[in-house]
């Protein structure tokens, strides 16, 4: 039996291993405890990866993982995978967005009550010096406290929430929810980023990002309160590391904590230095209950991916399958073979590919664009195309994509045009799906047809003058091509069509034959 090799590259639970050790299909290979340098090596033929946030999955990583069908990053937080450099070699990222949700969620609050009562140096004092000096430790309440939640997702808003259950006066900063969504549950919701710089206490949650990156600087911090708080348990980075610095060393800031670093490990980080500054190493996804809800998710979509059945919370499918409907789902496939068939006999640099759509499909046209693109690049690449990475090599070979809905004027319910553009010129083909998925091209440039994109087949335009079926038959019969189906459509200006379906291939001196006959305009050879 072929194996599938899971390369699981950081630690995770015991409870997802085991399931990888106990699926015969699968060749698991536990690669946390090596050397990252090494780790590329070993990576090389892994069919699916494991990730958590101490393995960097770039340029590098990239590069070496040759046989990778698609990643897993073990959390929520993905600002360490390169999406784009995964979408370009077809490789499906995907991450496990809410297992870890409520450890993050509680180490956040762990922090907030810690910094407001210092515990931490409270407990070093009695513990490590053994002093008693109540007077040392007097703290703040988070009652009756404002606190600022930056991104209202799945962490930050129940942190609102359990804040609440604090009485804390709790105010919510997310341009991308509806207000509704946390003033239904009694938070208020503001717009203007002045709200949270005017808190007692600020606590971020964003993913990390080009727009999140310094949200909170210099600039940000001289706007708040004296004596504000700052929480960070969602990505070192968000809150500028030499503004928290400069700023808790002045007082302006009075607390922090902090959980996640911009660089990590990091251990010997300027904040770790400060005494108003409660820290953990990047702990907020680490309960028992989490990781082993992670594990067992992590490892069950790596075996689903590896043998390509699905690939949950996927985060660089250009296309979400769940939301197109059945309908759709046989124009997609008809999109891909039209493409594929039309580039074959193209038989030039592509310059543009444009698909148009027509009928309750035209909502859909973006998606087919996809598939157009994967049925085209199937036949000029050598790489292993697929939707995931279609759009990008097309970019790359300067292929200009584009597509267009047109109001029904076919007479038919649906119908899906691809349009390639040459340096010979644009050739065109259209198809439609009847009733129980029969799938039809029912135009090829000007011509009119009714044939299946199934097989090997002779696509010939002519004169159309009389004895050219006869011709066309004899060149065929004398190269023991069996003829299964022969369409013939006429165009104007005398010309004609004919897809002639055969049961074998018809190599290059066949095709050069039939070109060669008085009648023939142009001729090719296309295998769907
Ligand atoms: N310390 C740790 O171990 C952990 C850290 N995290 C971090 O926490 C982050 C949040 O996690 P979830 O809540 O599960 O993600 P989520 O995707 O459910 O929520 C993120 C929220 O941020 C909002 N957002 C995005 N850009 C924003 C902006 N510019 N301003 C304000 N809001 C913005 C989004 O609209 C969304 O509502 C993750 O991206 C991850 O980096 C997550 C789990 C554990
Ligand atoms: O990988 C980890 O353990 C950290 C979890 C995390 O940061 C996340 O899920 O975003």
């Amino acid at each position: 039996m072929s194996k599938y090799t899971i390369v699981v590259c950081d630690h995770i639970h015991d409870a997802g291993l085991n399931i990888l050790q106990n699926t015969e299909d699968i060749n698991y290979v536990y690669a946390a405890d090596i050397d990252k340098v090494k780790l590329l090596d070993i990576i090389k033929n892994a069919d699916v990866a494991i990730t958590r946030s101490s393995t960097d999955v770039d340029e590098k990583f990239l590069n070496a993982a040759t046989n990778l069908k698609a990643i897993i990053r073990a959390g929520v937080g993905y600002d360490n995978v390169d999406i784009d450099g995964c979408s370009k070699r077809g490789i499906i990222a995907m991450n496990v967005p809410t297992a870890n949700t409520i450890a993050a969620v509680e180490l956040t609050m762990a922090h907030m009550l810690s910094c407001l009562r210092k515990f931490p140096y409270a407990h070093n004092q009695l513990k490590e010096e053994r002093v008693w000096k109540r007077e040392d430790w007097y703290g703040n309440e988070l009652y009756g406290k404002k606190l600022g939640v930056i991104g209202f997702g799945n962490i930050g808003h129940r942190v609102a929430l359990r804040a609440k259950a604090f009485e804390m006066d709790v105010i919510t900063y997310d341009p991308y929810i509806s207000s509704t969504k946390a003033t239904d549950l009694g938070i208020k919701y503001t717009t203007n980023f002045e709200d949270i710089l005017a808190c007692d206490i600020i606590t971020i949650h964003t993913p990390k990002n080009k727009e999140t990156i310094d949200m909170i600087s210099f600039d940000e911090i001289k706007k708040m309160k004296d004596g504000v708080v700052l929480i960070n348990c969602a990505r070192g980075g968000l809150y500028n590391e030499e503004a928290l610095v400069e700023n808790l060393k002045s007082g302006k800031i009075a607390m922090a904590g902090i959980d996640v670093f911009k660089k990590e490990p990091a251990t010997s980080h300027p904040l770790l230095d400060l005494p108003n500054v409660t820290v953990t190493a990047h702990l907020g996804a680490n309960t028992k209950e989490s990781q082993r809800e992670i594990s067992i998710q992590s490892a069950n979509n790596a075996i689903e991916s590896a043998r390509g059945i699905s690939y949950p919370n996927a985060l660089n499918l250009p296309i979400d399958e769940s939301k197109i409907p059945a309908f759709v789902k046989p124009y997609i496939e008809l999109t891909q073979k039209m493409a594929f068939l039309l580039a074959q006999i193209s038989k030039s640099q592509i310059r543009a590919v444009e698909v148009s759509a027509e009928g309750d499909l035209s909502e859909y046209v973006d998606s087919l664009q996809t598939f157009a693109s994967v049925g085209v690049l199937s036949v000029s690449t050598g790489l292993s195309v697929n939707y995931v990475n279609a759009n990008f090599i097309a970019n790359e070979k300067g292929i200009d994509l584009s597509t267009k809905t047109i109001t029904n004027n076919s007479g038919y319910k649906n119908r899906v045009t691809i349009k390639i553009t040459t340096a010979n010129g644009v050739k065109s083909i259209s198809g439609t799906v009847f009733e129980d998925n029969i799938q039809r091209v029912v135009k090829l440039d000007d011509f009119v047809l009714d044939i299946e994109p199934k097989g090997k087949m002779i696509i010939m335009k002519n004169k159309d003058i009389p004895g050219v079926v006869g011709q066309v038959g004899s060149i065929l019969a004398k190269n023991n091509i069996n003829i299964s189906d022969f369409r013939l459509s006429r165009g104007k200006n005398d010309h004609a069509l004919a897809v002639i379906l055969i049961d074998e291939k018809a190599n290059s001196k066949v095709i050069e034959d039939l070109d060669n006959l008085e009648a023939s305009i142009a001729v090719a050879y296309a295998e769907i």
